[in-house]
């Protein structure tokens, strides 16, 4: 059996990811979402709690036994020492639950895996084919991750300096979406690598 194409999607907070994700999922696309796994691994008996219990203590642990995401989000954005180890517990977790989802749908005709931290840690990009880059304005990201959530725009903006520059991303990029129309422009866009991708095969494609 070939070898699905692997397409490794990133942008930062809000560009699109999951909305392009699911409408990539709608024409057939194999989705393998590393914030989705993360979330996984760190629900109530999740592999990544006693780690974190052990790390951090309770006091980041809900009641039910889960990860208190606003209390961890509030520290690790201003806090590089307990970002990076809140990453060393989660990032080997979330590799390994990647790679075990990706050779369970191997018969899909693509993949797509969405990791919001490629460009900020370039291991991720080992066995990847192709780097799609959701591209946006950081005004537009913003305004999106204000009206999707509770978070202040000095919240948003405190994230955002703790990720990649636009620039940069995009300087690793075989394809880019801009997302700053609406979703029928998304979709569009994403109809185009549909087709891209389809003709595509790891074999006649080599990223290097
Ligand atoms: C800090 C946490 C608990 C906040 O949870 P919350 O539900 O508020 O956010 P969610 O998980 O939906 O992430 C939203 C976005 O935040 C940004 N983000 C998340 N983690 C990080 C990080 N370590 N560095 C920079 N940006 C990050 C990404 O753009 C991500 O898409 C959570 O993001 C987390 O566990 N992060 C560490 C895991 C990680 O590094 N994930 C990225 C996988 S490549
Ligand atoms: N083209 C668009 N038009 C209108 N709204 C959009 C568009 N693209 C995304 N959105 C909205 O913006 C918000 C952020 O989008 P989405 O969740 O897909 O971003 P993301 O990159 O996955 O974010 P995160 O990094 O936080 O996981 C969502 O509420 C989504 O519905």
């Amino acid at each position: 059996m070939n070898t699905p194409l692997r397409i490794g999607m990133t942008g930062g907070i809000g560009s699109g990811k999951s909305a392009a994700a699911h409408y990539f999922a709608h024409l057939g696309a194999t989705i393998i979402d590393s914030d989705q796994i993360a979330h996984q691994l760190t629900t109530s008996g999740g592999l990544a709690i006693p780690a974190i219990r052990q790390h951090f203590g309770t006091d980041y642990l809900t009641t039910n036994g889960s990860l208190d995401r606003q209390r961890m989000r509030e520290r690790i954005f201003q806090d590089h020492v307990a970002k990076r180890t809140l990453e060393a517990i989660l990032h080997p977790l979330i590799r390994a639950a990647c790679w075990q989802q990706a050779q369970e749908s191997a018969a899909a005709p693509y993949q797509i895996w969405v990791i919001p931290l490629l460009y900020e840690h370039p291991d991720w990009q080992e066995n990847l084919d192709r780097i799609l880059v959701i591209d946006c304005d950081e005004e537009t990201q913003i305004h999106r991750v204000m009206q999707r959530s509770q978070l202040t725009r000095e919240a948003v903006e405190q994230i955002l300096r703790q990720q990649a520059k636009r620039i940069d991303r995009l300087s690793i990029a075989n394809d880019v979406i801009v997302n700053i129309g609406d979703f029928a422009a998304l979709q569009q866009q994403v109809d185009a690598l549909h087709q891209l991708y389809l003709n595509r095969t790891p074999q006649n494609h080599h990223r290097l």
